[in-house]
C-alpha cells in the first residue's frame, strides 16, 4: 500500500539557518509572520533575505492577520510567496484580492467560528488552516483544540494549533489532514527554532504516516 506523506509547514522563522535546517529537514512550507503585535513579525529587509533561502518545491507562506490590503500588497510584491495565510477577519474578496492562493485560518478555541458556515464563505480558498485559538485572538500560542471537531470541508485541511513533537502522530491518526503546521511547539523562544525539535518533529509526521499505511 503506498504511504500517504502529511505535508509540513514550520512557521514563525525568523533566522536564516533555522529557513535552512528546514529545507534540509524536507519540510514543504515555511511560513514568515507579518501580523501586527507577534514577536516572531519581521522587518522587510529580514523577509527578503529568508525568503531567498526557500528553494522551489519549497512554499513560501506569508502570514498575516487584518494587516491594511496596501500592506498585504506591498509584501506580495516584495516577496513573491507562493501561498497566503490569513488570521484574522478577512472576508473572502479580500482574501482573493492578492492574486494568490490563499488558505483561509479557522479559529476552532472555545467559542470558536462554527466551522461548516465559515468554510462555505471562503469558495476561492485553496484550503483551510485549522488553529486552536478563539476568534479575536493572536495566533501561535501553542494552543491545540478539541480535533474531534474538526471539519472534513472536501479541500485540503492544514492543521495547527499545540502541535510539537509529542502529539503531531496523535494528531494525524485522529484528522489524517493534509498537511500539519508548527510554530510554538519546535521553539526555544519565540522566533528562535530549536534544531533537535524540528527534526524529532518531522520523523513523528513520518512515523504516523508509515504506522498510517501499515
Ligand atoms: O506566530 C505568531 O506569532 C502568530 C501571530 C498571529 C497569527 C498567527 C500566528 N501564528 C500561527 O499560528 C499557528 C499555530 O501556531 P502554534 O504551533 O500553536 O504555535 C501557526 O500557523 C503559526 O504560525
Amino acid at each position: 500500500m503506498p504511504v500517504s506523506r502529511t505535508r509540513i509547514k514550520f512557521c514563525g522563522l525568523t533566522r536564516p539557518g533555522d529557513v535552512r535546517l528546514a529545507v534540509e529537514l524536507g519540510v514543504d512550507a515555511i511560513g514568515f509572520v507579518f501580523a501586527a503585535g507577534s514577536p516572531r513579525r519581521l522587518e522587510p529587509g529580514q523577509a527578503l533575505a529568508l525568503r531567498e533561502a526557500v528553494p522551489p518545491p519549497v512554499a513560501a507562506v506569508a502570514l498575516f492577520m487584518d494587516n491594511p490590503a496596501e500592506e498585504v500588497r506591498r509584501i506580495v510584491r516584495a516577496l513573491r510567496p507562493d501561498l497566503l495565510q490569513f488570521h484574522g477577519g478577512e472576508d473572502e474578496t479580500f482574501c482573493r484580492g492578492f492574486d494568490r492562493p490563499y488558505l483561509k485560518v479557522l479559529a476552532m478555541g472555545q467559542g470558536g467560528t462554527e466551522a461548516r458556515q465559515a468554510l462555505a464563505r471562503y469558495p476561492s480558498a485553496s484550503g483551510f488552516l485549522l488553529d486552536g485559538h478563539a476568534p479575536g485572538q493572536r495566533g501561535g500560542s501553542g494552543q491545540a483544540f478539541d480535533w474531534s471537531r474538526a471539519p472534513a470541508p472536501g479541500r485540503p485541511v492544514w492543521l495547527a494549533g499545540g502541535l510539537g513533537p509529542d502529539n503531531v502522530g496523535r494528531a494525524i491518526r485522529a484528522v489524517r489532514p493534509y498537511a500539519v503546521d508548527v510554530s510554538s511547539g519546535i521553539e526555544r523562544a519565540p522566533g528562535i527554532k530549536d534544531g533537535a525539535k524540528m527534526q524529532a518533529f518531522v520523523e513523528e509526521v513520518r512515523r504516523a504516516d508509515r504506522s498510517g499505511s501499515e
